[in-house]
């Protein structure tokens, strides 16, 4: 198993978690029950699951400061239950999850163009800007 490069973390692939749901399905004799609709059933029944932890809580801070440890890990659990049947489906459907995935990137960053950073111009001094962003904007 390969080693992340900050603090020694275990590095996880997606061909890591497909082929542990693999082995998880095929030793249960379960993959006739891991059909594409049962999966993508299961895996909204999990995103209903993560919603319930958010549910009447408010906005929640960036990195969920404020949360309690078991609150995180039941977090984790439930964001990882998302994961492993979204996988699931994508194999289940012949489709390279994580090949798709940077394809679709890559078509986000076409559909949506980052502004240009220039040092020397702000928006308010003749350029046109396609975003909202306004620097030098006077209060
Ligand atoms: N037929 C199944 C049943 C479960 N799992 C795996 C994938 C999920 O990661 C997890 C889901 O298990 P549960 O249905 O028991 O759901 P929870 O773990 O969320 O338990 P609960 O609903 O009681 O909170 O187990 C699976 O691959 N195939």
């Amino acid at each position: 198993m390969k080693k992340g490069e900050e603090g020694g973390e275990e590095e996880v692939s997606l061909q890591t978690l497909s082929k542990k749901m693999d082995d998880f399905a095929k030793a249960r004799d379960w993959e006739k029950y891991h059909s594409p609709r049962n999966l993508l059933l299961a895996m909204v029944g999990e995103v209903g699951e993560l919603s319930e932890i958010f549910q009447w809580k408010g906005e929640v801070a960036r990195g969920c400061p404020d949360w309690k440890e078991e609150e995180k890990v039941h977090l984790g659990e439930e964001l990882s239950d998302v994961l492993l049947y979204l996988v699931r489906l994508s194999d289940a459907c012949g489709v390279d999850l994580g090949k798709a995935a940077l394809r679709k990137i890559e078509l986000n960053a076409i559909k949506y163009p980052a502004p240009k950073q220039t040092d020397d111009h702000c928006v308010g001094d003749g350029e046109h800007s396609s975003g909202n962003i306004k620097l030098n904007e006077e209060h």
